[in-house]
């Protein structure tokens, strides 16, 4: 199964992520195709990893034995209707979808066939071979379920969950989560910027703080992440300012209920797709 092929359907941000992170861990870029309808995505795509690339959506569907749907959600029932009337036998290929929001089942019948499926959950730090994948099964072999792994472990963490409706967990917890560690980002950079500092200075300032911050947790992984914070919160001081402030804000209940949101939509999707 290692030898397999591997064909991204729709090549936008987070499948150009997964394959980036292949690359980088020794995937061979012969063994992967991605397609896109947009020429230039794909010029970049060529550029960078020097896979295949196609816009023949067929093609890369009749060539690879494994196919991971990347479209947007609402685009996906229109591109499973083209495989089936492409006539390709798609009956014994193992599909992998990373869409939020729509189940097994759905994708099924979006496929009119009981194909072998994984639901996929990844996030964009898998270009960094840093991402977090949840991943989901159905009526797929120990060998399958292997290939799968090695592919998402190349891209970062790589982890199986037992119930479908889990993925939309993972969602919460790390497909969107980039957004809301680069929307805190956002927040501290905008108000350096008021303080004075240029955009050069503001952007130096707060990635190299968020990045020594989540290297620290890394590298210390007997100390719990309330403890770090702790030990940059002097009894008294201006750190101890700053947190108290935004726990007056309700800091922990926003950012769990932004997850209740993400789950939440998640759930609401699998019923509108
Ligand atoms: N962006 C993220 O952080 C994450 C996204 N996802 C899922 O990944 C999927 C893709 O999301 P993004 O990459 O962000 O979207 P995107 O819009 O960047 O990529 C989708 C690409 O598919 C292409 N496309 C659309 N229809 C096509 C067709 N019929 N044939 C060939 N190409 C076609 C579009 O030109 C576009 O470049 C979504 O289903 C989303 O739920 C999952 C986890 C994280
Ligand atoms: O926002 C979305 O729907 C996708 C899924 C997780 C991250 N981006």
């Amino acid at each position: 199964m290692s030898n397999k092929t591997i064909a991204f359907i729709g090549t936008g941000n987070m499948s150009y992520a997964i394959i980036g992170g292949m690359i980088k861990n020794g995937f061979a870029p012969q063994s992967i195709i991605a397609t896109n309808r947009n020429q230039d995505k794909l010029a970049k795509v060529a550029a960078d990893f020097q896979v295949q690339t196609t816009s023949d959506n067929n093609q890369a569907l009749r060539d690879a034995d494994v196919i991971v749907l990347s479209v947007k959600p609402q685009m996906m029932a229109e591109l499973c209707q083209s495989f089936i009337d492409s006539g390709v036998d798609f009956s014994d290929k193992l599909f992998i979808s990373v869409a939020a929001g729509i189940t097994v089942a759905r994708l099924r019948a979006m496929l009119a066939q009981k194909v072998k499926m994984v639901r996929c959950m990844p996030n964009t730090p898998c270009l960094l071979g840093r991402g977090v994948c949840g991943l989901y099964g159905e009526d797929i072999s120990c060998e399958e379920r292997e290939y799968v792994t090695k592919v998402f472990s190349a891209t970062g963490i790589a982890t199986w969950v037992e119930q479908e409706s889990q993925i939309n967990d993972v969602i919460a917890v790390t497909g969107s989560s980039p957004a809301y560690f680069f929307l805190f980002m956002e927040a501290i950079e905008e108000k350096a910027k008021a303080l004075g500092f240029s955009d050069e200075q503001a952007r130096q300032l707060v990635q190299q703080t968020a990045l020594g911050a989540a290297e620290m947790a890394v590298s210390q992984p007997d100390i719990s992440i309330a403890q770090l914070r702790a030990n940059v919160t002097s009894k008294g001081g201006t750190t101890h300012a700053a947190v108290e402030h935004l726990k007056s804000q309700h800091l922990h209940s926003t950012v769990a209920g932004a997850m209740d949101a993400c789950i939440a939509r998640a759930e609401e999707m699998e019923q509108e797709i």
